[in-house]
């Protein structure tokens, strides 16, 4: 059942759904409703752009681009006209990290009678935002994301859930939470060190908050791509994207959650995971479909693949 359907019969609000929002431009005018800090647009056929839009704030990511984005993902997830997703930030930097005005209540003064209850409320509001960055990774959908400018604290731990990450040339990172006196928590520390491969570099990057530039992040790993400026980084986040969502999206979404595993677990579970997902996958017709294509010097655009 798709997600307008099941939004339509429980009566609650109208709710973003790609293959009926309007094809706009690829620089969105301003968040989609019903969304306040998130621009979705789709640009392409089968291709989903989700914009981070508080340009004015630098992208700084406040309470409700926490919870936009779990169901902004969620909905995506589920929709079977979406088979890759492109994620930008809208003006002058990708994003500035959390929202120190917004959030700085939430955490420093927590709801609870006393310090267990207080501690068990931050614990809540913990995993919630770390729902907001697990969110992309569990999306079978693969996730490009088109940095240009900062990308600071927060931005570092979206990134690293994201599937494939290009920058501009003017790109900077900086693990920024021990400058603000705490430890990452929601992504970085987890992901990164598989990211990027080098513990001694994450650990550097992680403890000191130094910034990276772009060159660096392409040649560590963070990134697989350097562009010349924002408007060609994401041409090229499109074009990528473009490319994966002609291809049979059974093949593509068992290929990411294959590769999710795979990092996660030894090699002999990862393996035994694959020959379980493909005894049934491998009966696809987008199969049969694809190889033929293959045999008469097709590509996979001109093949058409059922919705998934
Ligand atoms: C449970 C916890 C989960 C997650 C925790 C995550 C931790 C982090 O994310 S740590 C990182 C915190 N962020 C920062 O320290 C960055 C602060 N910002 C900057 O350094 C700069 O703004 C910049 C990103 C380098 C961009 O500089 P510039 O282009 O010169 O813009 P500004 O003039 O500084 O800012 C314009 C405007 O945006 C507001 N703003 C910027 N960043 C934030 C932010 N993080 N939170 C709230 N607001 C922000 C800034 O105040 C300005 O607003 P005005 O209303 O125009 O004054």
């Amino acid at each position: 059942m798709s997600s307008i359907i099941r939004s339509a019969l429980s009566g609650s609000r109208r709710l973003y759904h790609p293959a009926l929002t309007a094809v706009r431009a690829m620089s969105a005018s301003g968040p989609t409703p019903p969304f306040t800090t998130l621009s979705i647009s789709q640009p392409a056929t089968h291709v989903t752009h989700v914009e981070l839009h508080r340009p004015d704030k630098r992208n700084a990511m406040n309470k409700a681009f926490w919870r936009e984005m779990v169901e902004c993902f969620n909905q995506i997830a589920e929709d079977p006209e979406c088979r890759a997703v492109v994620f930008s930030g809208a003006g002058k930097v990708f994003t500035s990290g959390i929202d120190l005005m917004d959030m700085a209540s939430e955490i420093l003064q927590p709801e609870g009678d006393d310090t267990a209850r207080m501690a068990w409320h931050v614990r809540r509001i913990i995993t919630k935002y770390q729902e907001t960055f697990s969110v992309i990774e569990k999306c079978p959908k693969p996730v490009v994301v088109a940095v240009h400018g900062a990308c600071v604290g927060a931005g570092v731990d979206l990134i690293t859930a994201c599937d494939i990450r290009l920058c501009s040339q003017d790109s900077w990172f900086s693990v920024k939470e021990v400058d603000i006196g705490l430890a990452a928590d929601v992504g970085t520390l987890q992901r990164l060190p598989s990211v990027i491969g080098n513990r001694s570099l994450v650990n550097e990057l992680a403890l000191t908050a130094r910034k990276m530039y772009s060159d660096e992040a392409k040649s560590c790993g963070l990134v697989s791509r350097v562009l010349p400026d924002k408007e060609t980084v994401l041409t090229a986040a499109m074009e990528i994207a473009g490319e994966i969502a002609a291809r049979s999206p059974v093949a593509v979404q068992g290929t990411k959650i294959n590769l999710i595993y795979a990092r996660d677990h030894s090699v002999a579970e990862s393996l035994d995971y694959m020959a379980t997902w493909n005894m049934s996958m491998l009966q696809t017709q987008d199969l049969m479909k694809s190889a033929q294509a293959a045999m008469e010097k097709k590509t996979p655009k001109d093949v058409v693949f059922s919705k998934l």
